[in-house]
């Protein structure tokens, strides 16, 4: 299998290198991006390729004043990156890009190797990689609708991706797309808007980061810095509900965008805002950022999103929960971002309750609704065991759960242990318990400092500290190797908490185990945790069957999970199809009027939006921004 892809691979390097030599020429030509059309003409005259108008019309005429030119005014100078290829099936899979080195150098410096720290690319490594590659065989049912769906690709070699990102595709060991990636990555391509939902730990990242890079790539339409003009104008902006999570896409953004001279910049709360903004005039194509510290920038006049032609909102579902909504309508809608079907917008999770979908819908024109897996819940590859575990004897149930593990040799460096817990106190408190009984142990929670968690973070993932105690601010989509044990020391109000939670153990087609502590104050979430279980293959405890069959679907403080009711769940449908659907984004008798004290969780009931929780409203101290 590796072979076939190296060879393929390196086919198409030689057809794509040939194609370059011959375009060599019309390669360095001098591309004029969309923004700097119609211009004066400069001294150095522009020639667009015709194949290079956007394929959607891009509604904005470029920054004010527009992003200066180089040097005379020329346009945007060859950055070793590829002139535009003429679409995508052009080039003979390497585009005919990159014929020079890539990496970019508009800052005269180095870029750094993202690759650098990572496992030595031995052989070995490969192939462990090989062997552990997402189980395709997991994912039965892939449901997409919309019009003109186009067709998955099976091998990243169909997919004419570019020279410089397959290579780094390589880099990375993936040795074929994974599920989502075969559905989503030609979806995107095309320029079409999209709603992806698929499980934990699919490979969501690369999907939304491949066809944003080679689009880039491709469009040609890399913004110089206008000359001393402090504001930037990256390309495309992904945003993401955490801090971490940011951190933690920009540094795999950067490994997919090496040597391709596509730049990627991480803005989040918490972290000195001085490097940030010097990282941004260095140069910005794609940004990645928290929404609250994206707010700022956008305020301060430091970023414009005018130029935006891809947006990306991953957790997306999270993103535009209560907490967040706000802030993301303001980003989207009241700046000056293209509006939707001028820009591409590609919304990603593993979950996507359908009053979710419905307001994610007002982001989206004409889009393709793509759910992989069963029901787009959790991953059979994880084993979910469910205990009846009273308050009283939570902690010493923990403790015996540890020793077990330890006497089971599943304890130390290759076997980390995440323990969730409610509340930012009850983390702070377990963390010091556990390490007074000798489990090494450290926690991470909204009322630590970002540098704190940062470091809480490092210890975990390095297996110096292998026990981690957190709050739902660890719960999506963080990527930690090693992760054999989530345990929910206290169980989430809401069903898709959980199945993010679970869903940072058995990644990338590993398997992991998930323990519940379950008490009588969890009964509403009996019923959907139940069903999760009986559909990913679980078994069931007895007592918890009963439990479900006596909880009133929806009722007692469990609002949200109402949106499991009935159906296919987790949003693993299209809500366009329901039939009480009142259409694309138009009516809220769902969920409008209904959002405070309506069946969509009143905060509190669905444990947001403050107290002692960790989902604090934009403009709190909340872990989310
Ligand atoms: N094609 C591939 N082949 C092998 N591994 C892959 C491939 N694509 C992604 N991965 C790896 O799979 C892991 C999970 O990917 P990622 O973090 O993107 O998952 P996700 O779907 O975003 O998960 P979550 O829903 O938890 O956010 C990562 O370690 C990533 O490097």
């Amino acid at each position: 299998m590796r072979s076939s892809w190296a060879d393929s691979v390196a086919n198409a390097e030689i057809s794509a290198s040939a194609s370059t030599n011959s375009n060599a020429t019309a390669a360095r030509s001098s591309y004029v991006p969309p923004h700097l059309r119609n211009r004066p003409p400069s001294s150095e005259p522009s020639v667009q390729h015709p194949a290079e108008a956007p394929s959607k019309p891009l509604g904005y005429g470029g920054p004010p004043g527009g992003p200066r030119l180089g040097a005379g005014g020329g346009p945007v100078r060859d950055m070793g990156r590829p002139s535009f290829a003429g679409g995508r099936s052009s080039g003979g899979g390497g585009g005919g890009w990159n014929s020079r080195t890539g990496g970019w150098d508009r800052g005269r410096e180095r870029e750094v190797n993202p690759f650098a720290n990572d496992d030595e690319n031995s052989e070995a490594a490969f192939n462990d990689q090989e062997n552990t590659v997402i189980n395709f065989d997991a994912y039965e049912d892939i449901p997409t609708s919309g019009e003109n769906v186009p067709p998955p690709v099976n091998t990243f070699a169909e997919i004419d991706l570019g020279d410089a990102l397959n290579q780094n595709i390589r880099r990375c060991k993936y040795v074929k797309p994974t599920p989502v990636q075969r559905h989503a990555i030609p979806i995107s391509l095309a320029g079409r808007d999209l709603m992806a939902c698929a499980q934990t730990g699919s490979g969501k990242t690369a999907a939304f980061c491949f066809p944003i890079i080679s689009g880039i790539i491709k469009g040609g339409s890399f913004v110089p810095k206008p000359r001393g003009s402090r504001t930037s104008y990256p390309l495309a902006l992904i945003l993401s509900p955490t801090r971490e999570l940011s951190v933690q896409i920009h540094e795999e953004a950067r490994k997919f965008a090496f040597q391709t001279g596509v730049r990627v910049v991480v803005a989040y709360g918490g972290a000195p805002i001085t490097q940030q903004l010097r990282d941004l005039e260095r140069g910005v194509d794609i940004l990645v950022a928290t929404p609250g510290r994206l707010v700022d920038l956008l305020e301060r006049a430091r970023v414009s999103l005018q130029m935006i032609k891809y947006l990306a909102l991953d957790e997306a579902d999270r993103m535009l929960d209560m907490g967040f909504e706000p802030q993301i309508r303001k980003i989207v809608e009241q700046m000056d971002m293209p509006q939707r079907g001028m820009r591409q917008t590609m919304l990603f999770s593993a979950t996507f309750p359908k009053e979710i979908q419905r307001l994610a819908s007002d982001f989206l024109a004409n889009y393709i609704f793509l759910a992989v897996g069963r029901v787009g819940s959790s991953t059979d590859l994880i084993v979910q065991r469910v205990e009846f575990v009273p308050i009283q004897t939570n902690r010493s149930h923990l403790m015996d759960l540890l020793h077990a593990q330890v006497a089971n040799g599943a304890h130390g460096k290759q076997s980390l242990t995440l323990v969730f817990v409610e509340t930012k106190r009850g983390a702070d408190s377990l963390e010091h318990w556990l390490c007074m009984n000798g489990f090494p142990a450290t926690t991470i929670h909204g009322d630590r400092t970002q540098q704190e968690r940062e470091m809480a973070l490092r210890s975990f993932k390095s297996g110096s500290t292998p026990i981690l105690v957190a709050t739902d601010v660890a719960a999506r989509g963080l990527d930690i190797p090693h992760v054999a044990h989530v345990v929910n020391f206290d169980l989430p109000n809401d069903i898709d908490d959980y199945v993010h939670r679970i869903g940072r153990t058995g990644r990338a087609g590993k398997s992991g185990l998930a323990t519940a502590f379950f008490t009588e104050n969890n009964s509403s979430l009996a019923r959907p945790l139940t069903e999760l279980m009986q559909e990913s293959n679980q078994e069931v405890p007895a007592w918890l069957s009963r439990f479900s069959a006596r909880s009133s679907y929806g009722g007692g403080g469990g609002g949200r999970n109402r949106r499991s009711g009935g159906g296919p769940r987790f949003g693993g449908r299209d809500f366009r199809r329901d039939t009480y659907s009142r259409g694309g984004g138009g009516g809220n008798d769902y969920y409008g009027g209904g959002a405070s004290g309506g069946g969509y969780g009143g905060a509190s009931s669905a444990g947001y939006g403050g107290g002692s929780n960790n989902y604090g409203g934009p403009g709190g101290t909340s872990a989310w921004d």
